[in-house]
């Protein structure tokens, strides 16, 4: 058993934090994000052949957890929150190429996987804490229903969610709009960067944290990003014991959590070989990965929205995982995939191939065929972030039938949703909050 992680935070200029004091506060105080002091190594023979993904989290996860007070509820942390499969689908018709499906999980989106741990850990960090909590969440579009759904009527909890008007879809939208209860949506005027810069102020502003405890529970928490590895680890030692060779992924990209998340299980010493990232017209990471500077800057508007993101959040951990800028360079390729590709893409797997992607994985699928086109046979998966059901209005027109709606989206769409409008400014989310803290107070007393 290795010593117990210590948990710093990226600008090295918080103190040193216990794993659940790291998920407690989402963000560390100095505006950096939580990061463990070393990334533990495992082997294969640490993982149950066969194991399901509960299983293969709990023991990716152990050296995270050791030493610390959720040490002993990490396999029941697991099994509450990994309900759902994350199923390696062989592409039959393209050798060597499968398909991670992250979406069969409440809200259609691989953020269900990372959304339910944070709020099996959450709960048990809390107890019965009397004070209640504020989660804000910021979000493109997928991010949002599946902290809405994990933390739904989750006692002591209340939930915000902040998403660009008119920037994600409508489905989206209904999803994010349509809980209630302890969730409250907010559909401010302006970018996902807009949302994610009010976000990270208010988490940062100690004197509104004194009022209205705050926390994250977007990827920047490490509640949401550690869990996120298992189902890298779960896919990778799958097709290891298979076909005895690594994996490789190829990762639909925008605020670089779930890229960040193969990333490590790959630092780790599991068997992940080339990692890829897939991103739209928004050309951070690419340009960066091209030689450019780091430059965040405005994202635009695209046809894959969960990944208009200008500033990803996890580039901070990933310079803290190789300091040396011409070492991160070997270790990804970042490309970008223009909206008409992304539909091309859509359309001729669909004619072609009788297969339905939603806009973000076509992105990723996209640079496989070109991988193919140049001769590239290796074991590839495209990593499927979201349902296609949930871009209907994109997708629909290009294959030219309707997509099926799994049930729980379904049953989403079939509630109210509303939203209440807000600027995109860090003070107007400031006095919000504070007038409900004060509300809260008020009916309390
Ligand atoms: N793509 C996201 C943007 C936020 O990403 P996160 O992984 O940091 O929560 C979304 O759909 O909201």
């Amino acid at each position: 058993m290795s010593a117990a992680l210590r948990y710093l935070s990226t600008r090295g200029a918080s103190p040193v934090a216990t794993l659940s004091e790291a998920i407690a506060a989402g963000l560390a105080p100095d505006g950096g994000l939580y990061v463990p002091d070393h990334l533990p190594t495992l082997s294969i023979e640490d993982f149950k052949i066969g194991g399901s993904l509960a299983e293969t989290a709990a023991s990716l996860l152990t050296p995270f957890f050791a030493g610390d007070a959720l040490a002993s509820e990490l396999p029941a942390i697991c099994a509450a929150a990994l309900t759902f499969p994350t199923p390696l689908r062989p592409l039959p018709q393209h050798p060597h190429t499968s398909v991670l499906e992250l979406f069969h999980g409440p809200t259609a989106a691989f953020k269900d996987v990372g959304a339910r741990f944070l709020a099996a850990s959450l709960r048990r960090v809390r107890g019965d804490h009397a004070t209640p909590l504020t989660i804000l969440v910021a979000t493109s579009g997928d991010t949002g229903a599946a902290v809405g759904a994990a933390f739904h009527r989750q006692p002591g909890i209340e939930v915000v969610i902040l998403y660009p008007d008119g920037r994600v879809s409508p489905r989206q939208a209904h999803q994010l709009g349509c809980f209630g209860d302890n969730v409250q949506a907010l559909r401010v005027q302006g970018r996902f960067d807009d949302c994610q810069r009010m976000v990270k102020a208010a988490l940062n502003d100690a004197a509104l944290q004194a009022k209205s405890p705050l926390s994250s529970a977007n990827s920047i928490s490490l509640g949401r990003l550690l869990p996120q590895m298992s189902y890298y680890a779960h896919a990778a030692l799958t097709w290891w014991h298979k076909h005895h060779e690594p994996l490789n992924v190829i990762v639909p990209t925008g605020n670089l959590g779930n890229a960040l998340a193969a990333v490590w299980v790959r630092a780790m010493g599991l068997p992940l070989g080339q990692i890829r990232l897939a991103c739209n017209a928004n050309t951070t990471l690419p340009d960066f990965f091209a030689g450019q500077d780091y430059a965040p800057r405005e994202a635009v508007a695209t046809l894959a929205n969960a990944m208009d993101v200008g500033a990803p959040s996890n580039f901070e951990r990933l310079r803290w995982t190789f300091p040396q800028v011409d070492v991160l360079r070997e270790q990804l390729q970042a490309h970008s995939v223009d909206d008409q590709t992304i539909s091309a893409t859509i359309a001729m797997h669909a004619r072609e191939h009788g297969e339905v992607f939603c806009p973000h994985t076509a992105t990723a699928m996209h640079l496989l065929n070109q991988l193919r086109a140049a001769g590239d046979d290796a074991s590839w998966a495209v990593v499927a972030t979201a349902h296609p059901a949930k871009f209907e209005s994109v997708v629909e027109p290009l294959i030219g039938k309707p997509v099926e709606v799994p049930s729980a989206l379904a049953a989403m769409l079939q509630r109210s949703a509303s939203a209440e409008s807000m600027a995109a400014e860090d003070g107007v989310l400031r006095g919000w909050l504070l007038e409900k803290a004060a509300q809260h107070v008020e009916a309390a007393s």
